[in-house]
């Protein structure tokens, strides 16, 4: 669903109407009815009560997935071996007869599995299942995973014996393993451990915990024959301490960290209302929440870019997922309205397109803002080529200043942005604090020129067209360099 080949036609990332509602509530407080907040906190002391089994509030999730989509502390263990026996050859049975003995035993002789070298080949126990995490392209978020937190494969079976080495004892069967899908673009660590995986592929796998081996069987015989048998299961009876190996081995038990980074090859940044949901609605089939007021997203949506026509037979290889952000609020990276955690979902796009609404106050302002709070997150993301899109411009006050607008944004920014190779080591879903010296020279005139600067209103259709030629070339740039 993430990658570019099997995107469905509409953003799936959809925002619970119910969690609007609650960060309405929480950062524009004068359009709440405070009556019902009173209720609602009490509801949330009750809902404490009822922990789900992986330790998020059921309850917070439905009211609050953004704060848990995309990422997820889950435990795993994987299934311990199945056990093996002690087996006694059948000439140790008091009830047969004496002279039937020799010739079963002669029989039994003949027909058990031998190694290569001769020695018996006795049954063990079955595999413990493995854990393995997948990426599944039916998955969108992380959030089922919180409901459950815990992941426990069977274990192995035991060596099915009723004591008695006889040719038709099987091997204890080996538990499948566990498989536990979830989004392309996972990258799952241990936690507070080392990267295992980024599944950024549909179908890609790790296996994160192995099953414990099945234990081997031994031979019980009295005293005075275990000198023979020695000489015929040589693999196997050694001495007592071995007895141990009849049992499986454990299972591994490990804390992962999920982290989910969306696919997308272009990200729409702006204010809140600046009208990314509706771009990416006028341009791909996607069907996000467009509402007049800020914050209507709270999670990413995903739409895809048709295949670029100006690239002739590759045309079909170059289609694009675009990526809408929430709303991005001056001083997110100190948690102001959604945060910045969101903005770890840029991590993989190649371009960026700055949505800055034509008719507010001061769009250019608003733009530098956007770009500000991107270099406190990353300051790699300033990097990246990307275009200003100047929307609604079918409102007077836009269209008024559209010319001297286009003009002041294209001149903010160098052609070439000085590389620092420090920060661009440090650059991580971390903050990167400022050293003074940098402090001092903390002037937006560092940033790369946008690659165009377009005015739009993607609301009425104006000059749609001319905007997605200049994402596409932007992509094609990107695409060339690689
Ligand atoms: N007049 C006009 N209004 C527009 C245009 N594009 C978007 N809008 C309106 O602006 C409002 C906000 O649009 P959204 O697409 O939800 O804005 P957003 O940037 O996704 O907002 P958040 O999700 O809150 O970050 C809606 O009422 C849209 O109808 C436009 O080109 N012209
Ligand atoms: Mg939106």
């Amino acid at each position: 669903m993430l990658s570019l080949s099997t995107l469905p036609p509409s953003s799936f990332l959809r925002p619970h109407g119910g969690d609007r509602r609650l960060f309405q509530r929480l950062h524009y407080p004068e359009r709440c009815n405070f009556e019902k907040l009173g209720s609602y906190q009490i509801e949330c002391k009750l809902a404490k009560l009822k922990q789900a089994p992986g330790g998020t509030n059921p309850d917070s999730l439905i009211k609050e997935p953004h704060k848990y989509f995309d990422q997820v502390i889950i435990s795993v263990r994987s299934g311990d071996g199945g056990h093996g026996a002690i087996l006694k050859m059948p000439n140790q049975s008091p009830a047969k007869p004496v002279g039937k003995l020799e010739k079963e035993k002669a029989r039994i002789k003949g027909s058990i599995k031998r190694d290569f070298d001769g020695s018996l080949v006795l049954p063990v126990g079955g595999h413990g299942g493995d854990i393995v995490v997948y990426a599944d392209e039916g998955r969108d978020t992380l959030l089922e995973l919180h409901k459950k937190g815990r992941f426990s494969a069977k274990r192995g079976g035991n060596v099915d014996s009723t004591g008695v080495l006889t040719p038709q004892l099987r091997n204890g069967f080996a538990s499948p393993s566990l498989r536990i899908p979830v989004p392309l673009g996972t990258v799952v660590k241990q936690k507070r451990g080392k990267l295992l995986a980024d599944l950024t592929q549909p179908g890609q796998e790790i296996l994160v915990a192995r099953g414990g081996q099945g234990g081997i069987s031994l031979l019980d015989a009295p005293e005075h024959k275990k000198k023979k048998l020695m000489s015929l299961t040589s693999n196997v009876l050694r001495d007592d301490s071995d007895k141990v190996l009849t049992h499986g081995q454990p299972g591994e038990e490990v804390s992962l960290e999920l982290i989910l980074r969306v696919v997308a090859d272009v990200g729409l940044v702006g204010l809140p209302n600046a009208g990314k949901s509706t771009l990416l609605s006028a341009i791909t089939l996607a069907k996000p929440d467009i509402a007049d007021y800020p914050f209507t997203t709270l999670m990413p949506n995903l739409g895809r870019l048709d295949g670029d026509p100006a690239l002739g037979p590759e045309m079909y290889s170059s289609a694009a997922t675009l990526a809408d952000l929430p709303g991005l609020i001056e001083g997110a990276h100190l948690g102001k309205g959604l945060g910045r955690n969101f903005l770890r979902h840029l991590r993989r796009t190649r371009v960026l397109v700055h949505v800055v609404d034509a008719a507010a106050e001061d769009p250019v302002n608003d733009y530098r803002t956007v770009r500000e709070e991107l270099r406190m997150y990353n300051p790699e993301y300033l990097r990246r080529p990307y275009l200003v899109v100047l929307n609604k411009i079918d409102l007077p006050q836009a269209n008024e200043r559209l010319q001297s607008l286009t003009e002041e944004i294209s001149r903010i920014g160098t052609d070439v942005l000085p590389m620092n190779p420090q920060t661009v080591l440090e650059a991580s879903d971390k903050l990167v604090p400022r050293t003074s010296d940098e402090e001092e020279e903390k002037d937006l005139e560092d940033y790369a020129r946008p690659v165009a600067v377009v005015g739009v209103s993607v609301l009425k259709g104006v000059r749609v067209k001319e905007m997605l030629k200049q994402i596409r070339a932007a992509l094609r740039q990107c695409r060339d360099s690689e």
